[in-house]
């Protein structure tokens, strides 16, 4: 298994790192349990949910040889015990030799390296891990200590081409969403929450709205907001509503309560100014009625002050003070301006079967902007579930983003270039040929010559061309031959490609049977031939030294990056291979020079 790991270093690893090889069979047994004991890792993980405010979630399933579960465990809160130790301490002598697998990597945010010691000390044989750690200054540390106490470490996603396995690395991702969120974005991860009538209104004409929704929709909000760091509204809710905002459930987290407001025209007397209980802060416009920001203080209330009140600022702020996790629950006014900044991740609707009716009663999504339906946002990962008498659907308005692979982990970066300090380096990306570093692309117009057959070469017009034909050589069919020729004399690399992926599909027969065992090692020796043969290219790549490389198509979840870093990015990882080893041969000729001399 250790050959699913990317290790790009070396050629002939190249075809282990492309997985579905000859003993599938028993690869996919593994995959089938290691996906579903990362599953359930994801899921314990999630258990301190509600219970204590958003931290990151770690779960740990310790596994027999047998496949038995012998231990298990998950963080409970910021502080308390690693899910590793927990799930070691209930394993007990079961654990030598065992496999552990982990939702997420270990952080080690104290530098006590508990959750690994725990693992190490206990004699666990192999590590599953479902996500490196997101955080920069955490991500590949334990994993690489794990591995250099001679520990067996798998992390998914570095084996892509598997279902199930893939499949639970996303459980991996949403049970952390806001961490991830955390980690490459400025704001915390917002989830938009409102209910409507049938009829799409939050509220009858006169702003009376209690309740639309069923009790036990309602009792789905406060486990909404047992989970968020913050409950947020605008100043028009608290006016109409004078709402509570508690996690009503007895016991648990209960988040802080926001409220917008830029007239900082409320009411002197209001639920949310009772901070007994739970803290409230009221983010205002700089200057706003002081008076009034005196009284707030008076209460209890925290007053922050913005230049610029807008839901972006305001996220950012609190991004800054460590939120994780966020619950919009305002009415449409606020929740327009929210998603047209950007800053809205997820949207949870209830649906409630009753109409109100009325024209100028309101909805839950005020002006965008938009004029035309194909304008429309669409939600992404719909769910719909019945709560009681009400529907409710949910979706991401943005994907949780994939960290995994575009930007490769700090080792595998390190292994594939180690000329690149991935926390120094840029990104650069190329896609179409004419645009700057076009001349990455597969698709650029420089033909190579390659061998074919058994000495024969044969010049290829591009690497596309050449790559694509590839997938029909040395099939024992006619019909192969023909393909071969037909992309051999495609009239652009488009039309080569085009050839080659709709044969692929309509008449797999006559693909070679080793085909995805050997396609990175043809893509690479093409690559090495054009960079070799035109020295204006080998220049080029050589001037992008200690940037990453990325091939920014936005469909191609094998070679390119996808449109949101989805990708696994392969071009670019090859790119970058080759300029290390023209890196390394410069350096060697530049030795010997000093040397003669
Ligand atoms: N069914 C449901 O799920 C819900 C229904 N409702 C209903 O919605 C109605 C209120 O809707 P609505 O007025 O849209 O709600 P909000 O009060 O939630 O949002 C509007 C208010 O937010 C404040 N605000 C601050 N910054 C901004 C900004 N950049 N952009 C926009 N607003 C900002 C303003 O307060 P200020 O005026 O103080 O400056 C503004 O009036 C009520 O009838 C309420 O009952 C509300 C929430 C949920
Ligand atoms: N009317 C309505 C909702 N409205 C939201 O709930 C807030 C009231 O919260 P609280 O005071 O804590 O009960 C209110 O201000 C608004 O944000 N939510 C729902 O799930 N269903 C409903 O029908």
């Amino acid at each position: 298994m250790a050959a699913l790991s990317l290790r790009l270093c070396s050629p002939p690893l190249l075809c282990r790192a492309s997985l579905s090889n000859g003993d599938n069979h028993h690869h996919h047994h593994h995959h089938a349990t290691d996906a579903s004991f990362i599953k359930r890792a994801a899921d314990l993980s999630e258990k301190s949910a509600g219970l204590t405010s958003p931290h990151p979630n770690f779960g740990c399933v310790i596994a027999t040889p047998s496949g038995k579960i012998a231990g298990e465990g998950y963080l409970y809160a910021q502080g308390t015990k690693p899910a590793e130790a927990l799930a070691v301490e209930a394993a007990g002598e079961l654990c030598r030799g065992s496999t552990a697998y982990l939702n997420m990597e270990p952080g080690d945010c104290h530098g006590d390296h508990a959750a690994v010691s725990a693992l190490l000390q206990a004699g666990v044989g192999r590590v599953v891990v479902g996500i490196r750690h997101p955080l920069k200054h955490l991500r590949g540390s334990a994993i690489r200590e794990m591995r250099s106490h001679g520990v067996e470490v798998n992390v998914l996603g570095e084996d892509f081409q598997s279902k199930v396995l893939e499949d639970a690395r996303k459980c991996c991702l949403l049970v952390n969403a806001p961490l991830i969120h955390r980690a490459c974005s400025r704001v915390p991860f917002s989830l938009l929450k409102y209910a409507m009538t049938l009829d799409g209104k939050i509220a009858a004409s006169s702003g009376h709205a209690a309740w639309i929704s069923s009790k036990l929709s309602r009792t789905r909000v406060f486990e909404l907001r047992g989970r968020s760091d913050a409950v947020i509204v605008g100043g028009n809710t608290v006016r109409q509503d004078d709402p509570r905002l508690t996690a009503r459930h007895g016991q648990g987290h209960t988040p802080t309560r926001i409220v917008m407001s830029q007239s900082l025209d409320l009411p002197e007397k209001a639920n949310l100014w009772d901070v007994s209980d739970v803290s409230t802060i009221v983010a205002t416009q700089r200057g706003a009625r002081k008076s009034y920001q005196k009284f707030l203080a008076s209460k209890g209330v925290e007053v922050v002050e913005f230049d610029m009140l807008n839901p972006r600022e305001v996220m950012e702020y609190f991004h800054l003070r460590g939120y994780l996790s966020i619950l919009w629950e305002c009415g449409g006014t606020l929740a327009a301006s929210a998603i047209s900044s950007g800053v809205i991740h997820k949207v949870v609707a209830f649906i409630a079967p009753k109409i109100i009716g009325g024209s100028k009663a309101p909805s839950p999504v005020g002006e965008l902007g938009m004029v035309e339906m194909t304008q429309a946002l669409n939600l992404i990962d719909v769910c719909y579930e019945q709560v009681g008498p009400d529907m409710l659907v949910s979706g991401f308005l943005q994907p949780v983003p994939d960290l995994l692979p575009v930007i490769p982990s700090e080792d595998a970066t390190f292994e594939i270039d180690p000329s690149v300090n991935p926390f120094e380096s840029s990104i650069i990306f190329f896609y179409k040929t004419w645009d700057l570093y076009g001349s990455f692309s597969n698709f650029s117009p420089h033909p190579i010559r390659m061998p074919y057959g058994d000495d024969d070469y044969r010049t290829w017009s591009s690497v596309e061309h050449y790559y694509q034909a590839n997938k029909f050589v040395g099939v024992e069919n006619p019909l192969a031959h023909d393909c071969v020729e037909k992309i051999r004399t495609a009239k652009s690399p488009e039309e080569a490609a085009l050839i080659g992926r709709s044969k692929q599909r309509q008449q797999p027969e006559l693909v070679r049977s080793d085909w995805e065992d050997v396609k990175i090692e043809v893509m690479y020796m093409a690559l090495k031939c054009k960079f070799s043969t035109y020295p204006h290219l080998k220049t080029m790549l050589l001037s992008t030294a200690g940037s990453v490389l990325v091939e920014a198509s936005p469909h191609d979840l094998f070679w390119g990056g996808g449109r949101e870093g989805e990708g696994l990015n392969y071009l670019g990882r090859l790119l970058m291979q080759l300029r290390s080893e023209y890196l390394g041969e410069s350096s060697v000729s530049a030795e010997n020079t000093s040397l003669a001399l």
